[in-house]
């Protein structure tokens, strides 16, 4: 996308720019996290990368051949069929002609996101992280390029959240680019790479350590690291930063951690280990 534009005339009659001239160039199998405060315009710039929502300005640049898929924030927005594979046939009947093909391709997704469920399985029988497992296997059938996910556990349990990433894990390692937007900045610390939005402009675009922790100075002492009061992007934002990056950023306050950038829990645990 280059310099792309969303706005939209207000009541009072100004423009509002829901996503004001950002540019994003997506790799295969990258895994994206968008991330920003109410309103900042993630899910404009969703809706873009998507391709249903129309342009004020700038250019999406993607070929006619990109197999773009999305999943949205409610599980049953996106549901048609009453049955797992009434919820196939409907996705892929127009796209594949062969029957096989389709029972293969909607095998073969259900396997990835490890829904057990017969195909003759009600939908209403299952529960919001299934219906968005389903949705994220309808979505994989198509072999997307990109998959766009928009806050896909909002409406979820803390435990679907972990389901969700190791399927993420899964289709980027086999080459689907994946961008996923939220709210909840645990789950920002898998990907590649970190986008934040600011009042529809991009105001940060790189790594997810320097988004959380700031970038450190070359040969910056355990004494100075200690006065590093800069804050990161994150805490520039006023975003919550995730349980374990503020603990760890508490430590470093007190001269307790010096170097690392732990964002799992499990690297934490580790750096403490090392006591
Ligand atoms: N169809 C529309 N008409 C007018 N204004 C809109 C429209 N869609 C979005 N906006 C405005 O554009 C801005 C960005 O909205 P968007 O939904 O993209 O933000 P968001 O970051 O996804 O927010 P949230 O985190 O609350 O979902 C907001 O000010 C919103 O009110």
């Amino acid at each position: 996308m280059d310099q792309v534009r969303v706005h939209y005339a207000s009541e009072s009659g100004r423009v509002r720019k829901a996503v004001d001239g950002v540019s994003l160039e997506l790799a295969p199998g990258e895994w994206i996290s968008i991330v920003g405060a109410n309103g900042s315009g993630k899910s404009t710039l969703a809706g873009l990368l998507i391709g249903f929502t129309p342009l004020s300005g700038g250019e999406r640049k993607a070929s006619s051949e990109l197999v773009v898929r999305g999943v949205l924030q409610q599980p049953d927005a996106q549901v048609l069929g009453d049955t797992i594979e009434e919820e196939f046939h409907f996705a892929l009947s127009s796209l594949l002609e062969s029957t096989d093909e389709q029972l293969r391709r909607r095998d073969h997704a259900l396997h990835t996101v490890g829904l057990e469920h017969p195909p003759e399985a009600a939908i209403s029988m299952l529960s919001g992280g299934q219906k968005q497992l389903l949705n994220i296997a309808v979505a994989l059938a198509a072999k997307p390029d990109v998959l766009i996910l928009d806050e896909p556990t909002a409406m979820l349990d803390p435990g679907a959240r972990d389901r969700m990433e190791a399927v993420v894990q899964t289709i980027v390692q086999q080459g689907t680019a994946v961008i996923w937007i939220t709210h909840h900045l645990e789950e920002a610390t898998l990907c590649d790479r970190i986008i934040a939005m600011e009042q529809g402009r991009c105001v940060y675009d790189g790594a997810p350590a320097a988004f959380f922790y700031g970038r450190e100075k070359e040969g910056t002492t355990a004494e100075a690291g200690k006065e590093r009061q800069q804050p990161s992007p994150c805490e520039m934002l006023g975003l919550a930063p995730p349980f374990t990056v503020q603990t760890a950023l508490l430590l470093k306050r007190k001269g307790l951690l010096h170097h690392s950038t732990p964002l799992r829990p499990e690297q934490l645990v580790k750096e403490v280990a090392l006591w």
